[in-house]
């Protein structure tokens, strides 16, 4: 089997003197899609902002294509191919669509097809509408598919979306998830964090259940599926 594209071994964080993340240990292998679970204040925004390189760990390492990152900056690890989607997609307002397809775009060595803005507008029809509109003058879910698609157009080897679908409307959040499947089903290599759990369940090969700060489960979607406790334990659903 090939090595994993995203290795953690130990890993250790928190802020100052407090510990959040208690010794985690979890690979994402090439074409996985990978959600993390846990109720509030269990971790997963910490194990991403860890991992994208906004806060150092205290212990453990952090393995990117073969390459250590955990004590690399955040620019420097999204040059190499990690891509996040924060939560609350921190738009700019005074740049149009367009300009924010075009400003962050990337490519990379080995990228067979990479995003242009054209396939951007086809995955997105909503943003091609939007294309002259400035960041703050989109609704939210508009500016949630324009996250997404800036961060595809670094064409990243792995994608991070934290709470990608919160507090939009039912039907833009659908929108989302048509989208996170065919990313997936082009390969697409992704880390997703969602309190949709069973939507998440449909979309992810694999589950990581974050408990105060450890894993304390992990298994495909047909495990979780048939493992209804673990919802009520963990997950809070
Ligand atoms: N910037 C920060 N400074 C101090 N403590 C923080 C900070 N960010 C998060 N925490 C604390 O770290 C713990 C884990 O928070 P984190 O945001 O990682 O959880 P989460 O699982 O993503 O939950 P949520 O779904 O509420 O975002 C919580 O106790 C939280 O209060």
């Amino acid at each position: 089997m090939n090595a994993p594209l995203l290795c953690c071994r130990g890993l250790e964080a928190g802020y100052g003197t407090s510990r959040v993340l208690f010794g985690l240990d979890f690979d994402i292998r090439a074409g996985e899609v990978v959600a993390l679970l846990g109720r509030n204040g269990m971790g997963k925004s910490t194990t991403i902002r860890t991992i994208v390189g906004g806060l150092r760990p205290q212990r453990g390492e952090i393995v990117f294509e073969g390459r250590p990152i955990h004590a690399e900056r955040a620019d420097a690890i999204a040059r190499l191919g990690v891509a996040i989607v924060p939560e609350g997609r921190q738009c700019f307002p005074n740049l149009t669509v367009h300009e924010h397809l075009v400003a962050f775009a990337a490519r990379r060595n080995g990228v067979a097809e990479p995003w242009t803005p054209a396939r951007l507008y086809a995955l997105f029809p909503r943003l091609a509408e939007r294309a002259d509109h400035l960041g703050n003058q989109l609704s939210g879910g508009e500016q949630q598919m324009l996250a997404i698609a800036r961060a595809l157009s670094t064409n990243p080897r792995l994608l991070i979306l934290d709470e990608a679908t919160e507090g939009l409307a039912p039907v833009i959040r659908e929108e989302i998830w048509r989208c996170l499947a065919l990313l997936k089903a082009q390969g697409q290599t992704t880390l997703v964090v969602d309190k949709y759990v069973e939507r998440l369940m449909a979309l992810a090969d694999r589950n990581l259940i974050l408990e105060r700060g450890r894993i304390t489960w992990q298994g495909s979607s047909a495990e979780l599926d048939a493992r209804r406790e673990l919802w009520g334990r963990y997950l809070g659903v």
